[in-house]
């Protein structure tokens, strides 16, 4: 039930039945009447609190060679993250064995690495001494960190000033150049500038190319593609495959398609039922920039009462919600005698590059239908980005139109 460091000849990272259990206080059995509530507190009177076990890996068994760069892709709570953290020995693994070939550079979300009080300069040193590096080593990688993160104005200021973008700049600039043997990087890169990611980008094929290991989680396909010379899906804690990016990556968006088949199947979808989405489509691939076109039809139950509602949710791969809209917002409410086809469209939401998920809900004062992934599509990557022309002081706007016909 270990991590430790030793050197196999040919193997950056080797795992064996890896596993990590979370414990989660409960608030304990819920009682459905007070009386119930009393006898347990009689019974137990110095019961607290209870606990569940939560497994956030399970048995994760894989070697990765030197030289590889490693894309590490999954849903939103697919352990991604506690994988990195258990190589980086921030938290420790609750089963099996990963042996590494050295040491292991890291860069997760942002706030852990750093110290918060202490300077830009400072935390160069404290990171590069954590690693077991001698003063003059890291002096003499100083310049280069610092030109490569471009905060060279804040080196004397405490890191709690930066903004999350610098914070993100020095930080991978930091692990990047401390040359460890393993580096690790979660997909915070996304906060920086598109020129920043690509130029990171960059730098990780080199520290691949130089014969080290690289572990790089992302939700961005694209990135993954580009950058990684193998790839591993979990899902659900489980390594469910890994192997070639292309391979992998067929694989991650057959879990998107097998979810979005299992919602068309109306009787696995909540809601009443009384009315229910025919159809939603949108385009499956589009550019950062363009409108988001969503077209939808609903059937018709002339035994409903009053109008109803619609409202749609775009998600991003971890699952937050990066735009809503609501017909009531524009005052659009629909006669459900008859049946409906309609279009969202919403202007100017630029969208980062990776998959997206749009829920669609029809509602009164319940909800009739909810539809989960009721399409899905692909922002692409543009780069470079357009020319942003600020009028006014107003950038990004979003409208968001319903724009409505009858079947
Ligand atoms: N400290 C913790 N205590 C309890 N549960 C945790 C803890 N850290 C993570 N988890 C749970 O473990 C599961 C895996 O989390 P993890 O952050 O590794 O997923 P992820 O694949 O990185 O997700 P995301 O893409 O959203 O970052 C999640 O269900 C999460 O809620």
């Amino acid at each position: 039930m270990s991590a430790t460091t030793s050197s196999p000849p040919d193997t950056a990272i080797s795992s064996r039945g890896l596993a990590k259990s979370y414990r989660i206080a409960t608030s304990g059995r819920s009682h459905d009447r007070l009386s119930e509530a009393l006898v347990a507190r009689v019974r137990r009177p110095f019961h607290r609190r209870e606990f569940e076990t939560f497994d956030a890996l399970h048995d994760l068994s894989f070697d990765i060679p030197w030289g590889e760069a490693v894309g590490i892709v999954g849903r939103n709570g697919a352990g991604k993250s506690t994988l990195l953290k258990i190589l980086t020995r921030i938290t420790a693994p609750s089963g099996g064995r990963v042996e590494l070939g050295g040491r292991v550079g890291s860069l997760l979300e942002v706030g852990t690495g750093f110290h918060p009080e202490l300077t830009g300069r400072e935390n160069i040193y404290l990171n590069g001494s954590l690693l077991g590096m001698g003063r003059s080593e890291i002096k003499r990688r100083f310049d280069d960190i610092v030109r490569f993160s471009g905060v060279e104005k804040f080196l004397d200021t405490p890191v709690k000033r930066y903004s999350s973008g610098m914070y993100v700049r020095l930080a991978f600039s930091v692990a990047a150049h401390l040359e460890t043997e393993i580096l690790a990087i979660d997909e915070v890169l996304a906060v920086g500038d598109a020129e920043f990611q690509r130029k990171s980008l960059d730098k990780m094929r080199d520290v691949a190319k130089d014969g080290r290991a690289v572990l790089y989680v992302s939700h961005q396909m694209q990135t993954v593609t580009t950058l990684c010379t193998s790839a591993m899906f979990l899902d659900r804690g489980r390594l469910v495959h890994h192997g070639t990016v292309d391979d992998v990556m067929a694989a991650y968006r057959d879990s998107f398609t097998s979810f979005r088949e299992s919602q068309e199947d109306v009787r696995r979808r909540p809601g009443s039922g009384l009315i229910r989405f025919a159809r939603v489509t949108t385009p499956e691939v589009r550019e950062p920039v363009d409108d988001t076109v969503i077209t939808f039809e609903v059937g018709a139950n002339p035994e409903i009462v009053g109008k109803y509602f619609v409202t749609c949710h775009v998600r991003d791969q971890r699952g937050v919600i990066v735009t809503q809209c609501d017909s009531r917002l524009v005052s659009q409410w629909f006669d459900p005698s008859e049946p409906h086809g309609g279009e969202v469209r919403i202007k100017d939401l630029w969208l980062q590059p990776g998959l997206y998920t749009v829920d669609m809900y029809l509602c009164q004062a319940g909800v009739f239908d909810e539809w989960q992934a009721a399409a899905t599509f692909e922002v692409l990557p543009h780069l470079p980005y357009p020319e942003v022309v600020i009028e006014d002081g107003i950038f990004g706007a979003v409208l968001c139109d319903f724009d409505y016909e009858a079947w």
